[in-house]
Parts: C-alpha cells; sequence; structure tokens
C-alpha cells in the first residue's frame, strides 16, 4: 500500500497535498572534468499523488535522468529522494530493488512482454516471480479499466502494439504500485493506439487512483496528464495544470536553443 508523507502544498495557502515521490535538491553529473554533464541540476519536485504528472522538455534536458533517479534507477551525485515516506538516496542494492519491486510500476516504449505467455501471464508475471498472490478483484479490476477482459488468452503475437502496451499498463498496475513510471510510453504507436493507451492511463488514475509520472516529448499525450513539469538545461523551468496540446505547444515553442525559456 501507499504510504504518503503530508507535507505543506507549494505556493498553497496551508493546504496539504500527499506526496508520492520527491525530490530534494537534486545533482545528477556525468563523467569528471572537462567531460563532465551536469543533467539534472538542483531539482526539487513533488509527484503528488493521484496525480498523472508528464514530464517535458528539450531533448538532452534530463527527462529520462530525472525518471531514471525517481524511480530508484540510478543513483545520484547529492540530493534526496523520497518514495512514499522512504528515503531512497542511500539505501542498499537488496533494499532498493526490492523497493523497486514492491512500489513502483513502469511502462517502457518496448512492451517488453515474454512471447511464449499470454495476456493474463504477462501480466501476473511480476507477482509470481515475487511470490505475491494477486488479488482478484484488484486483477478483475485493472483488466476492465485497460479493456483486456476478451483477449486475456491470446499471445503478444496476437495482439495490437496498442493492445500489447495496455498489457504492459495492466502488468505495472497489477501489484498496485505507488508510482508508475512512464518512459515515452506511446512512443512506438500510432496515433490512434497511442490515444487509447493514454486513455487507459487516465482512467487508472481517475477510477483506481493511480499515480503516474510520464515522460513524452508529444504535447498531445502530455495533454492527458493533469500537470506538466518541464525541464531545460536539467532544470524545472516551468509547470502547467490542466494543459491542452495547443497550450503545451505554446510552451514547447518558448524554448530557446539553449533550452531556456524565452
Ligand atoms: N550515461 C550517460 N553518460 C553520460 N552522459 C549522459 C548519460 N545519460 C545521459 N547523459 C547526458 O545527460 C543529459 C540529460 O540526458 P537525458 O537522457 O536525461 O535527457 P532527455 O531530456 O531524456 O533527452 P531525450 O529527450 O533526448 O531522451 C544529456 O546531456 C545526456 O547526454
Amino acid at each position: 500500500m501507499t504510504t504518503a508523507v503530508e507535507v505543506p502544498a507549494t505556493g498553497g495557502s496551508g493546504g496539504r497535498t500527499a506526496v508520492a515521490a520527491r525530490a530534494e535538491a537534486l545533482v545528477k553529473s556525468y563523467g569528471s572534468g572537462e567531460t563532465r554533464v551536469l543533467a539534472l541540476d538542483e531539482v526539487s519536485v513533488d509527484v503528488e499523488q493521484g496525480v498523472f504528472t508528464a514530464i517535458m522538455g528539450p531533448s538532452g534536458s534530463g527527462k529520462s535522468t530525472l525518471m531514471h533517479c525517481l524511480a530508484g534507477l540510478d543513483t545520484v551525485t547529492s540530493g534526496r529522494i523520497w518514495v512514499g515516506e522512504t528515503e531512497i538516496t542511500g539505501l542498499k542494492d537488496k533494499k532498493l530493488t526490492r523497493l523497486r519491486r514492491d512500489r513502483i510500476g513502469f511502462i517502457f516504449q518496448a512492451f517488453n512482454l515474454l512471447p511464449t505467455l499470454n495476456a493474463l501471464e504477462n501480466i501476473t508475471l511480476p507477482m509470481d516471480i515475487a511470490g505475491r498472490k494477486p488479488e482478484k478483484e484488484w486483477l478483475e479490476r485493472v483488466i476492465a479499466t485497460v479493456g483486456l477482459a476478451d483477449r486475456l488468452k491470446h499471445r503478444p503475437a496476437q495482439l495490437s502494439g496498442g493492445q500489447q502496451q495496455r498489457v504492459a499498463v495492466a502488468r505495472a498496475l497489477a501489484a498496485r504500485p505507488a508510482i508508475i513510471f512512464g518512459d515515452e510510453p506511446t512512443g512506438n504507436l500510432d496515433s490512434r493506439a497511442g490515444a487509447e493507451v493514454l486513455g487507459f492511463l487516465r482512467r487508472s488514475v481517475d477510477d483506481l487512483g493511480q499515480t503516474i509520472v510520464m515522460v513524452t516529448h508529444d504535447p498531445v499525450a502530455a495533454a492527458h496528464a493533469d500537470r506538466i513539469v518541464f525541464l531545460a538545461d536539467g532544470r524545472i523551468v516551468d509547470e502547467m495544470r490542466k494543459p491542452t496540446a495547443d497550450a503545451v505547444l505554446d510552451r514547447m515553442r518558448g524554448f530557446d536553443g539553449q533550452g531556456r525559456v524565452s
């Protein structure tokens, strides 16, 4: 289960927001000396619980790095990260692996399904590996939410790209993770299938209370989110609530070649 830290809402008038994850003064650099790249430069951000957040920004702005650090897939140079109430910076490998397995779900651009297993077996595979029994009612709700009830016996090759990604979404949801991270989850889909998958992600937030963080370049995809965090040059430079594709496009056009917002 998700345990939320209650923290003062930023910029609010004393209201409180449940936070599913938090980064504080996060710095990530690669290499050293003249070849040092500062991928994240003092990034502080709260991932709000039950909210669909998109991370956008020019190529090289640090989107994937931020997502990987928040998900405990990458180490940080300095700064702190919490998932729920657990500080993950400084956790030993074994504990971090367990936390990732139990609390975090992933959806990647590639669907990463096992070809010899059917849809249902793919959905429950991570839990089977972890030796956890899926909660039947929850699993049924997840499968209904992503519209896969009549496809459970199909193997990946018998499913369209959009359906395969829906299996990946259901797989991520099945273990009731605190957060699902998506790295361009619709990047391999045509616009119709992409819209369908985004619709299911949206439903999982609205109907199941899931927290989602998605990296995307696509303003139309980002418009499905509740909130967009804009990165440029390794810093958070802007934020948008209740985005529309047009408003996002306008904002993206505002980035100059240096990654700054003009
Ligand atoms: N393993 C690495 N070694 C060296 N530099 C890296 C490494 N990973 C990322 N970088 C650099 O860190 C910066 C941020 O990269 P990141 O992949 O987070 O950006 P991004 O916004 O996700 O880019 P894109 O939209 O092109 O995927 C870039 O300058 C990149 O070249």
